[in-house]
């Protein structure tokens, strides 16, 4: 995209989000304008009563009314600018608030295939480092942006009405400010995007490592990914470094501008003054505003980069947004009421077929019926497609072609919003806390009851129970302490805690040894009653438990009926079934 585009794009953004805390941003831009006008009416209260006290002789008691519009005008000064910072930071809150749930509740709806796309380390980074960088630009630059025009301007007039050759170098001056900020921006604007991307290249490298600190040791590579991130996080510090001298050299031009216009307006007043042919309280007056005229212009100018950052950072949120939304389905589903008491009978794919990307086609024309209290496998070799079609079976990947959807038993497609579906991936995450809370995750008033009877029929129950603290067992985020078939059996248990209508196991047993592989693989079998049961698996004991086998190959789906006699039995836990 030509940067244009991007500036103009950005804008669009930048004005969709202000609508969101408009009220608050008017409130604190307005606040800010009767702040500016209470400085001034401060000054010009102040100028008089040390005028007419100093060079006339009046006593402060006369003053007592220009001391009263001076106590008013400080007090409403104080209070405007405490309000226009409040509510200026509340709009700024809000914004961030509204942003990241926004980018959250999209994250949801493109699904785990679409956000793949991108690194998770980005990701978070812009949920993080991203959306917080919109906070300084709407709290401080967008109320500062309006001060430099109205402060600037109501200086200029009153300035005007008292001395001509003020008013001309205030007015010479002030645009410099601006124009000095432009030429600055650009290279600025540069500069924070290049932080930006390091950054993100950083966090994304770093949580890989995290991620595969195994592999690394094995393969010795350690030192060398440490390398690396140390460079990365050295070209951080630089493009940080190159970001902060251009605010640097921002602030020292801005700085120089404000004071040799300030110098100027003292220098001719001071000598017409001696001369005789100006007035001291007009001289005092301008003196007073000269520095309030600048300073809006420097505040603006110390926020400046608070907009850059936040530039760089709407960049990087459209990335995010730009993800494609993949998982609509799942959207749809209502939480609160699980449809248990519809019967799905069946689960239907009509000439259906999957792509990633629109000219790598997947899966062609597949016509396949899950259904009820059945077990099905998806067989077929790595790279076939087993978790394509799981994915559309899930609604996180919309079919290119053709449809799937669910049937109740008297044929009635049904919403895909009213299927109750449960999914255990190959490599099962659990979150840190207690086996009870991986077990319930986002379910309240579980019964301890239920909670056994969920772990019984995963084959959980017995090494729950031999644990020292059982259910209130802490368990890290990877399943610290628990073994990868002990992880499965939890991700199993936590999956039939959902009474699915629909559950979809994606190879339950790779990497098991034959015992933790058959224990699973029982306790699959003992879920089938009462619901659809999909599991892609290229193990021939789990082939061995299914009603139905679909063979994947070269994209296309065939069914292998097994002979009646051969149909697999209902099996307790830990039964094994026949070969
Ligand atoms: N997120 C993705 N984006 C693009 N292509 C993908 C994506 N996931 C899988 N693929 C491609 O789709 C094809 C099928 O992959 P899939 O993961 O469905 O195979 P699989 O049978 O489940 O393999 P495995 O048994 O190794 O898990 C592969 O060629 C793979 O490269």
């Amino acid at each position: 995209m030509s940067n244009a585009g991007n500036t103009d794009t950005s804008k669009g953004q930048v004005a969709a989000l202000a609508r969101r805390a408009r009220g608050w941003l008017a409130v604190s831009v307005g606040c800010g304008a009767v702040s500016a006008a209470c400085l001034v009416g401060q000054f010009v209260a102040l100028a008089h009563i040390v005028d007419d006290t100093v060079f006339h002789a009046r006593t402060l008691w006369a003053e007592h009314t220009l001391l009263m519009v001076f106590l008013v005008c400080l007090l409403g000064y104080v209070g405007t600018r405490f309000a226009s910072d409040m509510a200026g930071t509340e709009a700024g809150l809000r914004i961030v608030a509204s942003v990241r749930t926004a980018l959250l509740r999209h994250i949801a709806k493109a699904g785990p295939v679409a956000s793949l796309r991108l690194p998770a380390g980005q990701i978070l980074s812009v949920l993080d480092d991203g959306v917080e960088a919109l906070e300084p630009f709407f709290a401080r630059y967008v109320p500062s942006a309006a001060m430099m025009v109205v402060l600037p301007l109501l200086i200029l007039a009153v300035v005007c009405g008292v001395d001509g050759w003020s008013f001309v170098i205030l007015a010479c001056t002030g645009p410099l400010v601006p124009v000095c900020m432009v030429f600055v921006g650009y290279s600025a604007q540069k500069a924070m995007d290049r932080q930006w991307g390091h950054l993100s290249t950083l966090a994304g490298s770093f949580l890989d490592a995290l991620r595969g600190l195994k592999t690394l040791r094995l393969f010795g590579r350690t030192a060398g990914s440490l390398e690396r991130i140390g460079q990365l996080a050295d070209a951080h510090r630089q493009a940080t470094l190159s970001v902060m001298k251009i605010a640097f050299l921002t602030s020292a031009s801005l700085e120089f501008f404000a004071s040799l216009s300030i110098a100027l307006v003292a220098v001719v007043f001071g000598s017409r003054l001696l001369a005789g042919t100006v007035d001291f309280r007009s001289a005092f007056l301008v003196l007073l505003l000269a520095p309030e005229y600048f300073a809006p212009l420097r505040n603006f100018s110390a926020s400046y980069h608070a907009r850059q950052n936040a530039m760089a950072a709407l960049e990087q949120i459209a990335t995010v947004q730009a993800l494609p939304e993949l998982a609509v389905a799942l959207d749809a589903r209502p939480a609160e009421h699980p449809t248990a008491h519809i019967e799905v009978e069946e689960l239907v794919c009509e000439h259906l077929s999957a792509a990633y990307e629109a000219n790598t086609v997947v899966l062609h024309d597949v016509n396949s019926t899950f259904a009820r209290s059945q077990l099905s496998a998806l067989s077929g070799v790595s790279g076939a497609g087993k978790s394509t079609l799981l994915s559309v079976l899930l609604g996180l990947l919309p079919p290119m072609a053709g449809r799937c959807y669910a049937r109740d038993a008297k044929g009635q497609p049904l919403p895909r919003s009213a299927l109750n579906v449960a999914y255990v991936p190959q490599r099962p995450q659990l979150v840190y806390g207690t086996i009870a809370d991986n077990l319930c995750m986002g379910l309240t008033d579980v019964a301890f009851d239920t909670l056994c009877e969920a772990a019984r029929i995963a084959d959980a129950l017995e090494f729950i129970e031999a644990l020292p603290q059982g259910f209130l067992t802490l368990v890290g985020e990877r399943g610290c302490c628990l073994s990868k078939g002990q992880v499965r059996r939890l991700a199993l248990a936590r999956a039939l805690l959902r009474k699915p209508d629909v559950l979809v196991l994606d190879e339950p047993t790779a990497d098991l040894d034959p015992d933790s592989a058959r224990r699973i693989t029982a306790a699959i079998r003992l879920c089938v009653a009462g619901r659809i049961v999909i599991v892609a698996t290229h193990k021939a004991d789990v082939l061995a438990c299914a009603d139905q086998i679909l063979d994947i190959a070269h994209g296309r789906v065939s069914v292998r009926k097994k002979p009646e006699a051969k149909r697999a039995p209902h099996l307790n836990a830990g039964e094994v079934c026949p070969a």
